[in-house]
């Protein structure tokens, strides 16, 4: 790791300058990469023989990249710092000019916040030569947005998305000089048909969605189906290559269980998304095409869900006023009815080089596994070898299991969420084309609710005789038919565990698919590599944020938004 000290002796200075910062003079340099600064008189003491924790304790530096914006201090704001310093003080009187950079401040459980560090001189052109400096070097951040099309759900989770862009998001969006257009929907599929047919995506950098994982899909339908058709690919085909997005996704959560931001950010929180977004993160993301007999049905990014997570949202559905908590009765009452499904899962296990479900290795910040992406020919060519090895291997590398499942879930992340902070798959990974298919085959109650309380603390879920998880590249699942049954069998409910009787009309579930309802049970899906790239960057390591973020224990000022 670089330390301070050799930072601030960098070659290739862009500006240097003796400053003044808390009342303290400083040394403040700017590189390409880095603003630091450090007290002068602490480190004349250094070079006398003070200790280096005393040289790291204040010294201070920030990424450019993680500079949110420079600007003139407020004269107003000036004035009052100064007139609340006593007499002893004075010497920040003698430096009347100021210059404020607004950088990232990481906080704990992965929050980011924008935080004002503040600079004073007697010279203005001192003063508005950094400011000069500092916002060229921040226009060579290319990848940063400029212009955003904005999508609010008003009544995503607890309804409070408007008034959450409107005081929390807005501004920082403002302070970044990002424009921004801001749709608020007026029904279910407004953002989809817009970003499909209406919206002028040449204009933009990226699209914004306000709301929960709903509207999060709409944004993901619209977008994908936008470049297909813009590129003349038919996403009906099921064997269709489909052509990345161009533009990213930001999420700003808004809604009931939020877990695709959670998942990719590792918090909750519209700030940290806010600032995510400001300075152009790009985590690209696996999306499964879901068909039946052919027929195109939806994409999905995190869960699809059948038995139990499906059951769990067709029953939530009815009690939507209640909001998030609609989830947790829901819940409850879906364990309870404990009902189990048959059927047949076929599935294409993914090549040994992308992990196991169950080895531990948690998809982060730089993930080692989804930098690499391999092409549809790298995949086939495994594919066929490992085919090669295996004698009685007749099926094309494809394994088919029957049962009785009380849950069949395909994670394509870890879908971690407040409810489950490691998630239902802990070390699935965003961007390496794969999915785990986890099966829940039918068990006791006791051992099912056992299963389920793993998710929410760190045991492994996947430790029990009842359930199996698999890395897929794509699979199907044809639930069991059954015989027509007398219309006094169809008077009862469905498989459960105390019965043996069949409804013919519930002897089904249904798919949750990133929180919508599938209309169909048998399915075909096939993961698609990163077809999407969202603004974040994946769960950061903690102390990866700590250590790379020194100037945010110390040194800022306490104006934080
Ligand atoms: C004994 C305690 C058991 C607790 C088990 C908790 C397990 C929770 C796992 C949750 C996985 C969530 C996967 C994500 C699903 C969302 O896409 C979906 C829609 O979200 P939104 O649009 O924001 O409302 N949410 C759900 O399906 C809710 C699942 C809740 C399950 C209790
Ligand atoms: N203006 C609107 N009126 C009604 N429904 C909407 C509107 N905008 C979006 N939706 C739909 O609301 C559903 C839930 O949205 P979401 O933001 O995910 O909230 P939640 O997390 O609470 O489910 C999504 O399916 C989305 O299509
Ligand atoms: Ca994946």
């Amino acid at each position: 790791m670089t330390r301070l000290s050799d930072i601030m002796e960098t070659q290739g200075k862009l500006l240097y300058s003796k400053l003044f910062h808390k009342h303290r003079q400083v040394e403040v340099a700017l590189n390409c990469s880095i603003l630091s600064w450090k007290e002068i008189e602490r480190s004349r003491k250094r070079s006398s023989g003070i200790s280096n924790s005393a040289e790291t304790a204040h010294s201070h530096a920030v990424q450019v990249c993680e500079i949110v914006s420079v600007c003139k201090t407020d004269e107003q704001e000036n004035t009052k710092t100064r007139r609340s310093r006593t007499n002893a003080e004075q010497p920040s009187q003698l430096y009347p000019h100021a210059f404020t950079v607004s950088c990232v401040r990481r906080t704990r459980q992965h929050r980011w916040r924008c935080s004002d560090v503040t600079f004073h001189s007697a010279n203005q052109g001192l003063c508005e030569q950094w400011i000069q400096v500092i916002n060229e070097q921040l226009s060579l951040l290319t990848n940063r947005p400029k212009s955003l099309l904005v999508y609010i759900n008003p009544f995503g989770g607890k309804r409070h998305g408007k008034r959450i862009y409107e005081r929390k998001v807005a501004p920082l969006f403002g302070r970044a000089c990002i424009s921004t257009d801001v749709i608020v929907t007026e029904r279910a599929n407004h953002a989809r048909d817009h970003l499909k047919t209406e919206a002028n995506l040449d204009k933009y950098d990226g699209v914004v969605c306000v709301g929960g994982d709903g509207m999060f899909s709409e944004i993901l339908h619209g977008l994908i189906t936008r470049t297909q058709t813009d590129s003349g690919v038919d996403q009906k085909q099921p064997d269709a290559e489909l052509v990345p997005c161009s533009l990213h996704i930001g999420i700003i959560p808004a809604g009931s269980t939020d877990c695709i931001c959670f998942a990719t950010v590792g918090t909750n929180d519209p700030v940290t998304s806010a600032l995510h977004i400001i300075v152009g993160d790009s985590q690209p993301m696996d999306v499964c095409s879901v068909h039946h007999n052919d027929t195109f049905l939806r994409y999905s990014v995190s869960l699809l869900g059948y038995g139990f997570y499906g059951d769990v949202l067709t029953n939530s559905e009815r009690t939507r006023f209640l909001g998030p908590a609609r989830y947790d009765l829901s819940g409850l009452k879906t364990f309870l009815s404990h009902n189990y499904y048959e059927g047949t899962v076929s599935f294409l296990p993914a090549e040994n080089n992308v992990g196991d479900p169950r080895d531990k290795l948690q998809c982060r910040s730089g993930c080692p596994i989804c930098q690499h992406k391999p092409s549809s020919k790298d995949v086939q060519c495994e594919m066929s070898e490992k085919k090669e090895k295996s004698d009685e291997d007749v099926s094309g590398g494809w394994r088919a299991i029957r049962g009785r499942f009380i849950a069949i879930n395909a994670a394509s992340m870890s879908c971690a969420c407040p409810r489950s902070p490691q998630g239902l798959s802990p070390s699935a990974h965003l961007a390496d084309g794969t999915t785990d298919l986890i099966l829940v085959r039918k068990c006791s109650r006791l051992d099912f609710f056992r299963h389920l309380l793993r998710h929410t603390n760190k045991e492994d879920q996947f430790d029990h005789s009842f359930v199996e998880v698999h890395r897929v590249r794509k699979f199907r699942f044809q639930p069991q038919q059954h015989e027509l049954v007398s219309l006094e069998d169809l008077s009862v409910s469905p498989i459960s565990s105390a019965q043996t009787t069949y409804n013919y009309s519930t002897s089904h579930s249904r798919w949750s698919c990133d929180g919508e309802i599938l209309p169909h049970a048998a399915i075909q899906v096939s993961v698609q590599c990163q077809l999407i790239r969202l603004f974040a960057r994946g769960i950061e390591e903690q102390q990866q944020c700590l250590l790379e973020d020194p100037c945010t224990l110390w040194a800022l000022e306490p104006s934080t938004h």
